[in-house]
């Protein structure tokens, strides 16, 4: 799989460091809510932004949280993104407005830029951002180049590697 990716650098994160950086990010947007610094409540853009999303619920304590399902095509520097759920329409009001709409990373942008489009009040935070996709996003932890791809815990696993001077 990764041998398709038509990227240089890999930037490995552990299970530990987006429990870390995730939380980094509820710090940061604690008493940013518009209603007395209070959110209104949380969406998780699926799949990728519902783990960071579990932990920022639970570093703020909002524990009205829905989802929001965005596919997203990629094939190279083209991105095209498609809503197959949206969240309770009760919850995200007219505009969005004292949501909080979280995701893993922005890559491209397309897929905040989709969301966006249909919440332009809400606030769009993400653990990781890539240039072209930053200025979709109002808050985010770390920033890594364009050409870094970002392997999280899920997609991942340990294996058997070689000893650096080879096999006795
Ligand atoms: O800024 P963009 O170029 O739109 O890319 C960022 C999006 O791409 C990935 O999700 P993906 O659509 O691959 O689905 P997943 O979360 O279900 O893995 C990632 O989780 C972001 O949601
Ligand atoms: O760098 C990335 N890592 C994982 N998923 C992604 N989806 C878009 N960009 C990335
Ligand atoms: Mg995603």
């Amino acid at each position: 799989m990764t041998d398709r990716l038509p990227h240089e650098k890999g930037f490995h994160v552990s299970w530990d460091q987006i429990h870390r950086d995730s939380r980094a990010l509820a710090w940061r947007l604690d008493g940013q809510g518009p209603d007395d610094g209070q959110w209104r409540g949380l969406v998780a853009i699926t799949r990728g932004g519902m783990a960071p999303a579990m932990i920022v619920a639970r570093e703020l304590g909002i524990r009205t949280v829905d989802t929001i399902s965005v596919k997203s095509y990629h094939n190279q520097d083209q991105g095209e993104a498609e809503v197959l759920k949206a969240p309770n329409p009760d919850m995200m009001g007219a505009d969005g407005t004292g949501i909080l709409i979280v995701d893993d990373l922005v890559d491209s942008g397309k897929t905040l830029e989709l969301v966006r489009r249909m919440y332009p009040k809400a606030h769009f935070a993400t653990v990781y951002a890539k240039p072209k996709g930053r200025a979709q996003v109002d808050t985010f932890i770390t920033e890594v180049s364009q050409d870094t791809w970002i392997f999280f815990p899920w997609d991942m696993a340990l294996q058997y590697v070689e000893p650096y001077r080879g096999k006795d």
